[in-house]
């Protein structure tokens, strides 16, 4: 396992061997500029990526208030505007064409160029003549699989067409041509060229959230829908654009990368002081340092000539919705559309045999779409960050290649003296880790010899320990607490890792959360850098992607199944909110619950509440109420839970009433309802809690109830299908009964949900930051649990929650 100099040395504890080991691997700290270590280097710009973000924002908060203004005008002028919405029930979220157009007036504000990044994602093709140009082998009519023109256009000499599958990714590029343009002599020749060749590769990088990136694949595209679109009234067959791609020239684009190079060469990077003149290896390492390498100003007002173009991009993106809109005319093909299936067999793709049986048995047979688009890439060892829509399949999409890893490493010559774990699948929750390791059993149920190990809190360390010595595995799949313990624990697991092939993160934009981002970053020092990494979740925001770099090679790909233009939730999930002051949330849940099992009666409904302890008082209330629920909460022993997980996966008729802790990636089969009891933490969080339901394809339902003063977060879901669900009337017998069920919770439980609320919505920015306003509101919650007197706070914890002083707030003597 070791290198023989390394294993030889007898002058070397077996600590410092593993260390020396890890240094070798690349796994070991490096310091940066300025003495800075690479997290703290890391950590330095993403507080200035931060920073970018908080701008961006601004602007489209002046975008928002100036439409607002231009409502309130055509109202005041009596014309009815047409982004206002008719129908007081229906909450006003805008309809693709109006979002397309103020997205179109966001992407043409001056500076925007950062917003491309949304767009990094895939384009479907518009028509079939476009497919074919991509290099797709797909039939007319046939599921169309995403393809980012964008990424396409942008890269057209060096695109890998994987004409197998229909999906094309971004090979590694080549530089030389950059001299034979005149790069070399264009610019300020005192500058190295070690340098600009550097910049050049961040640019070129695989992934196109690079703002200059964006710029110029924008330009390219732009140019391209421009004079196609202008040309022929429409999206041209896209041959033309392959004609247009030769007839533009590179001259062209060279000459605009260039441009814009120049001006990069004239700027300081970030991280302070002047590192011209030094090697791209001088910097540091690429992985760790990502995107963060680059220069400070990076916006370039957009010229009057762009604005058209962008106007026409917007207008292909248009034609893409009219098109969808023309197949939900036609059953067949909207069936097709919805399903999540793609047309591609599993005995199709290369995999074992023995793991198709396997497959077979399972009775998965054809791929889902996001496993069609990841399983080439992922197979052939590539980095990859996957973006698809909630209960489409991602599991099998990374444990398939990551099983395949494991059958090529052993079946290599090399013994190692240390079985290695080759595989490490890291997720958030304990019972997402026995779920997915549980998928990943079936699916090697006819490979003998390799085995999967569960590494989660709320189990016995030493249980594990037992277990790590005694059945050696190959696969663990882990939540990072548990993980980093036994890493620090000095176990021997940092030496199995010195062998690993795939590092997978399941939920990965949670994952690099601040949350979990201290434990994720001690836990990849350990690993080898030499390793194929995959980065999986139903959403990635765009900060996420510029993270993801801490984990992923320069060279990855960005695999986006949900597509630009699309909404980021399952198409067959009817979404509502309903909004009722608090002291009513009670009674309207129960009325909700009600109404739903008449309609439903195989229903099986997840409630989610904003923390443990109001999780845990909605049960007790709901069950004083005879309603058939459970309650599942980090609160709870583990053993509790994973018989809770166990019952409610496999029951009828049961509610689970719950945190976030089965927000994200529980698989519960047949979820018919979804309710959201208050304001989820963001729009991530509320779509991955909706996903509960309406998985494979499915239909389902979801209500998000929101307090009056709540209404703000509809702001971060207008592009969502929400309609407004109106007020139930309640009638009094279930009044009379809720105050009774309330009455005979135990005040502990009550006083432990108000200390929650509290501190749960002070963590959150939007009411966090007026302390007055908060407390006011918690002690209208603390009533509608039945406190009338508001529950006291600890002085420290007031101190800690910033809200000693503030009137309302009851200080324990
Ligand atoms: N090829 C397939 N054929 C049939 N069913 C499949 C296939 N792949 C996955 N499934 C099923 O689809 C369901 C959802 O899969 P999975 O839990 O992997 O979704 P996900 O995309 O990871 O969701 P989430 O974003 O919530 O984590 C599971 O019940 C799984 O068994």
């Amino acid at each position: 396992m070791y290198p023989s100099l390394l294993r030889r040395s007898k002058f070397l504890s077996d600590q410092l061997r593993t260390r020396v080991f890890i240094r070798l691997m690349g796994g070991g700290p490096r310091s940066f500029h300025g003495g800075l270590n690479k997290w703290q280097w890391k950590r330095l710009h993403e507080k200035k990526a931060k920073e970018k973000e908080k701008r961006l924002l601004d602007q489209e908060k002046q975008l928002f208030q100036d439409r607002m203004r231009s409502q309130i005008r055509s109202n005041l002028a009596g014309q009815s505007h047409p982004n206002l919405n008719p129908d007081p029930n229906k909450y006003n979220p805008m309809s693709p064409n109006k979002h397309l157009k103020a997205l179109a007036d966001r992407f043409m504000k001056d500076g925007a160029e950062d917003l491309w990044n949304e767009n990094d994602g895939s384009l479907k093709p518009p028509s079939d003549e476009q497919t074919e140009f991509v290099g797709t082998n797909q039939q007319p009519g046939s599921i169309h699989s995403p393809v980012d023109l964008r990424k396409l256009i942008s890269e057209g000499r060096h695109v890998s067409q994987n004409r197998e599958n229909g999906f094309n990714f971004v090979k590694s590029r080549d530089y030389s041509m950059l001299k034979d343009s005149g790069f070399e002599s264009g610019g300020d020749s005192t500058k190295p060229l070690v340098r600009r060749q550097r910049k050049f590769r961040i640019n070129e990088s695989s992934s196109s959230d690079d703002d200059e990136d964006n710029g110029f694949v924008n330009d390219k595209v732009k140019n391209f829908v421009g004079d196609s679109w202008n040309e022929r009234g429409g999206v041209s067959n896209l041959r033309n654009v392959s004609d247009f791609m030769k007839n533009r020239g590179s001259e062209t684009v060279k000459q605009r990368r260039f441009q814009r190079n120049e001006s990069d060469d004239d700027e300081d990077f970030e991280g302070g002081g002047d590192r011209r003149g030094r090697s791209a290896n001088d910097i540091g390492s690429r992985a760790a340092l990502g995107k963060y390498d680059m220069k400070k100003t990076r916006r370039v007002p957009l010229k009057e000539l762009e604005k058209n173009d962008l106007a026409n991009e917007v207008e292909l993106i248009r034609y893409e919705l009219g098109r969808k809109k023309k197949f939900a005319g036609n059953e067949g093909d909207k069936e097709e559309e919805d399903s999540i299936l793609s047309k591609k067999r599993f005995d199709e793709c290369g995999l074992s045999p023995l793991t198709v049986k396997a497959l077979t048995a399972a009775g998965y047979v054809q791929m889902t779409r996001v496993q069609e688009a990841t399983l080439s890439v992922c197979l052939e060892g590539k980095d990859a960050i996957v973006k698809a829509k909630t209960g489409t399949g991602k599991s099998a999409a990374f444990l398939l290649p990551a099983i395949e890893a494991v059958l090529k490493a052993t079946s290599s010559n090399d013994k190692p003296r240390v079985s290695p774990i080759y595989v490490l699948i890291l997720c958030p929750t304990r019972e997402l880790a026995s779920q997915i390791a549980a998928e990943a059993n079936a699916m090697l149920k006819y490979h003998d010899g390799i085995a999967v190990l569960t590494l989660v809190g709320g189990t016995r360390f030493k249980d594990d320990q037992r277990r790590l010595e005694s059945d050696p595995c190959q696969i663990i799949v882990a939540t990072p607490g548990r993980l980093l313990d036994h890493i620090e624990n000095k176990g021997g697991l940092s030496v199995h890792l010195m062998g690993l092939k795939v590092l997978v993160l399941d939920e990965a934009d949670h994952l690099l959360d601040l949350g979990f981002r201290k434990d994720l970053e001690k836990i990849l020092d350990c690993l080898p850098r030499e390793r194929q990494s995959l980065l999986f979740s139903a959403t990635i925001p765009k900060e996420v992607r510029r993270i993801s770099q801490l984990v992923l090679k320069r060279e990855h790909a960005f695999i986006n199944t949900v597509g630009v233009g699309c909404v980021e939730t399952p198409a067959k999930i009817k979404q509502s909110f309903l909004v009722s002051p608090h002291k009513l949330h009670f009674q309207v849940v129960h009325h909700l619950l009600k109404e739903h099992i008449l309609q439903a009666p195989d229903y099986k409904v997840i409630v989610f509440c904003t923390t443990g302890m109001v999780t845990s008082f909605m049960y007790l209330l709901l069950r004083e109420m005879k309603m058939n629920v459970r309650e599942m909460h980090s609160r709870k022993p583990q053993l509790y839970r994973t018989r809770v997980s166990n019952e409610f996966r496999e029951s009828k008729c049961l509610i689970l009433v719950t945190s976030d802790v089965s927000a994200r990636g529980m698989n519960y089969p047949d979820v018919t309802l979804v309710i959201q009891v208050g304001i989820p933490y963001d729009r991530e969080h509320y779509i991955h809690r909706l996903g509960r339901t309406g998985r494979e394809g499915k239909d389902g339902e979801g209500i998000l109830l929101l307090a009056p003063w709540e209404e703000y977060f509809l702001n971060e879901l207008k592009d969502l299908p929400l309609e407004k669900f109106p007020l139930p009337q309640i009638d009094s017998e279930t009044n009379f009964m809720m105050e009774e069920s309330m009455s005979k919770i135990d005040s502990s439980v009550k006083e432990g949900a108000y200390h929650a609320w509290l501190g749960y919505y002070n963590s959150i920015r939007e009411i966090g930051r007026d302390k007055t306003t908060l407390v006011e509101l918690a002690n209208q919650f603390s009533e509608s649990i039945g406190l009338h007197k508001p529950p006291s706070l600890f002085r420290k914890t007031a101190l800690k929650m910033g809200l000693k002083d503030i009137p309302g707030i009851r200080i324990r003597r």
